[in-house]
């Protein structure tokens, strides 16, 4: 067993010709809120999507190295990447709830993976997931109305909810805020500091105030290269690589 939650070794990533990602090596602590931040183009989204092999998708891209989940590679061919994405769940920047009513949108994880033995067990599932996503209040009374029909921010508190109803050990979030008003940020920014009580939270984002609110620990992606991972206190305030010290002053991005 490692310390870790997630452990990346030797990562590199490529679309084609094009290499996206350069040898990341990067150890991701469980409950705990990471943030990956970085000038657009950088590999952030590219590297967040390793992590649960959202890039399996993508015919021209190949992943190398090595991806442990609690010591276990992640990429051996005995592995069930729709297993693996109810352990390593992911929050999109758009919110994208399914066309279908709020409870079905937060069952249907639970229901295809056999969490629940009974509409008992999923209705408490159900009702544990929107009140962890801070929507229970909201939506107790429509629960059979259509997912879509919520506003932007509820939608996207509605795919948090639908994330976390498959009891996932890591949720990656890949611009979780950038299609929110201020209101909802703030709402969402509140949960993710809730959630990081019962896993560890991967969050992509342009807003340093973001990462600088709601992180532990900060990795600088540039060009491809993992620069800096550190506490976010010190990636803030006293960085290392001079790269880093541009970005955070606003001379690079
Ligand atoms: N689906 C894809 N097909 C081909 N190339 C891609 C794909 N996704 C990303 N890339 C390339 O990989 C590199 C890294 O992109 P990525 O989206 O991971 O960066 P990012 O740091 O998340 O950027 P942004 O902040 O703008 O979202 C870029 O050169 C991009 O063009």
């Amino acid at each position: 067993m490692t310390d870790y939650k997630i452990s990346a070794k030797d990562v590199q990533v490529y679309y084609g010709d094009n290499h996206a990602i350069k040898d990341v090596n990067v150890d991701i602590e469980d409950k705990t809120v990471t943030a990956f931040i970085g000038p657009s183009g950088c590999g952030k989204s590219t590297f967040l999507r390793c992590l649960n092999r959202m890039n399996d998708t993508i015919d021209i891209c190949r992943v190398e190295g090595d991806i442990l989940l609690d010591g276990e590679d992640i990429y051996d061919p005995s592995v069930d990447p729709v297993q693996l994405r109810a352990k390593v769940g992911m929050v999109f920047q758009k919110p994208n709830p399914f066309p279908k009513s709020i409870y079905d949108n937060v069952a249907y994880g639970p229901k295809i993976h056999g969490l629940a033995r009974n509409k008992i067990e999923l209705d408490e599932i159900v009702e544990k997931s929107l009140r962890k996503a801070a929507l229970w209040t909201e939506a107790k009374d429509r629960l059979h109305a259509p997912g879509t029909g919520l506003s932007g921010g509820q939608q996207q508190r509605l795919c948090i909810a639908r994330a976390i109803a498959t009891a996932p050990e890591v949720l990656l979030m890949d611009e979780p805020c950038s299609a929110l008003d201020p209101i909802a940020t703030a709402q969402v920014e509140e949960l993710i500091d809730e959630l990081r009580q019962s896993f560890s939270v991967v969050i992509v984002t342009h807003s340093m105030q973001q990462a600088a609110r709601v992180s532990q620990k900060t990795a600088f992606f540039h060009l491809g290269n993992l620069v800096e991972f550190d506490e976010t206190d010190k990636i803030f305030t006293n960085p290392e690589d001079p790269r880093t010290e541009s970005y955070i002053s606003g001379r690079i991005g």
